[in-house]
């Protein structure tokens, strides 16, 4: 398939990031947010890059209105990849030819333009046109790139699709089936067709800052040192008030919930382990903990350097394996693990194209050494949560499960109604929490829903 084995248009001789090249004539506006899209999309499919990575590097040089655009094209093609590659499929009757260079990433970016973002069509069906022919294995198609996208269907049936077919890989969409049902899989996948809302947890009075924020307080269980408050709709971050006094931070409704189960008081020594950027750090922080933060990580205990000195909260920060920890015990511990992050689909498309089912045998294999590990760090009678914003019962679930049969001196906390409020469904028969994007539903898409994370709590006898 032209993913794999195309490179991204670039001309010889011509500047790759779209710029102005003195050897070749400027080209017309718009070209270059689609090229980067292109680009992207081949490094993410093709080369099983992240969405941030691959836009930063295909972006570069380009302004910011350009930027946006060249993502919302890829973060759109990524969402709704199964459909567009549907639909070019029943109008390229002989399929892709053989060596046709890019031709693939530039049809499904075009097609996600078409399809399901409002810019003009014409402009984007020329300019469609002109990057098959900078490529030169593309270019003998430019003629079907142009047949094939006057043919695509302006809304309708065709384009909406089922979700779960469509939009969400095979084996993903079989596991989802297996562990939470059809019809609760096929919510799933309808949730991810949408952009999610933006969460911020704000420190002090949550009503004031939501008035402030033009954001609604979600009403997630009883007053705490910091509330989940979501935006009504979307602006930058950093021009939102309090951005710059560090009173709040960007964090998922659901991301915000392990470090509040954890209860903790003023001056208990608390371990974050895998903290990094630390968004749970600064809510143990901002709870009065002694938190010390770790994460093997230089480059992400970096930004969350950068995070605390915003915020004005001090953890002791320490970069470092966790399994390698030598320290005193710990009254509670978070750990929150690494994992195949399926549960952060709505936010990072990219996820569901990019893991393989072979990802997930491996980190559970982790997961189960860093809990272990997390155990051993437990002062008697201390607490631990355990989170994962995967949709994986064997990162969720099963890792409990199995943690409890080898560990006789743990014990399950059940977690009860009243700490979860709107959110107490996802509480599981086990006293666990189990929350998935389709839950939290509103009318208007930008309102509803959360990230899928498990967390469990537990204790270990004193
Ligand atoms: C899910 S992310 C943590 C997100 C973070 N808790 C937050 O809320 O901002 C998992 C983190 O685990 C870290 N990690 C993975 N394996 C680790 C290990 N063996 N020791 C320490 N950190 C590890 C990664 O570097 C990554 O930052």
């Amino acid at each position: 398939m032209g993913l794999r084995q195309g490179a991204p248009p670039r001309r010889r001789g011509a500047d790759p990031r779209g710029g102005a090249s003195a050897r070749r004539p400027p080209e017309s506006a718009g070209v270059a947010p689609r090229r980067a899209a292109v680009a992207a999309l081949v490094a993410v499919l093709g080369g099983g890059e992240g969405i941030d990575g691959a836009l930063a590097e295909a972006s570069e040089g380009l302004a910011d209105r350009d930027r946006a655009l060249a993502r919302a094209i890829t973060t759109v093609a990524l969402r709704r990849l199964g459909s567009i590659r549907a639909l070019l499929g029943r109008r390229l009757e002989r399929g892709y030819p053989r060596k046709c260079g890019s031709l693939e990433p530039i049809l499904v970016t075009a097609a996600a333009q078409i399809l399901y973002l409002d810019v003009p069509d014409h402009a984007v069906v020329d300019i469609a046109v002109s990057l098959a022919k900078a490529d030169r294995n593309a270019a003998p198609f430019a003629g079907l790139v142009n047949a094939v996208l006057r043919r695509l269907p302006r809304g309708g049936d065709e384009a909406e699709g089922d979700p779960l077919a469509h939009d969400t890989p095979a084996w993903l969409a079989t596991r989802w089936t297996g562990a939470y049902g059809a019809d609760e899989a096929r919510a799933i996948a309808a949730a991810h067709r949408h952009e999610a809302g933006l969460d911020l947890s704000v420190v002090g009075d949550a009503a004031a800052w939501a008035e402030q924020l033009d954001a609604v307080v979600l009403p997630l269980g009883p007053p705490a040192a910091t509330t989940t408050v979501r935006l009504r709709d979307s602006r930058p971050v950093v021009a939102l008030p309090g951005f710059d006094e560090g009173r709040w931070w960007v964090q998922d409704a659901a991301a915000a919930l392990p470090a509040r189960l954890l209860g903790v008081s003023a001056g208990e020594r608390v371990a974050d382990l895998c903290a990094a950027p630390g968004g749970k750090t600064a809510q143990l922080v901002a709870a009065g903990a002694h938190v010390v933060a770790v994460d093997r990580s230089p480059e992400r205990m970096g930004r969350l350097a950068a995070n605390m000195e915003r915020l004005g909260l001090a953890p002791e920060q320490v970069v470092a394996d966790v399994l390698a920890l030598e320290t005193d015990p710990f009254d509670a511990i978070l750990l929150d693990a690494p994992c195949s992050a399926t549960g952060t689909i709505r936010r990072h498309p990219d996820v569901a194209w990019v893991k393989r089912p072979g990802d997930i045998a491996s980190l559970v294999e982790l997961q189960g050494r860093l809990l272990d590990k997390a155990v051993s760090l437990l002062r008697p009678g201390g607490r631990l949560v355990y989170s994962t914003c995967s949709l994986e019962p064997e990162e969720g679930e099963g890792q409990i499960e199995a943690l409890l049969a080898r560990a006789p001196g743990l014990e399950r906390l059940p977690i009860a109604a009243d700490e979860l409020g709107a959110l107490a469904g996802a509480i599981t028969p086990r006293g666990d929490v189990r929350t998935l994007p389709s839950m939290l539903p509103d009318a208007e898409p930008r309102l509803s829903g959360l990230d899928g994370f498990f967390m469990a709590r537990l204790q270990r006898a004193g």
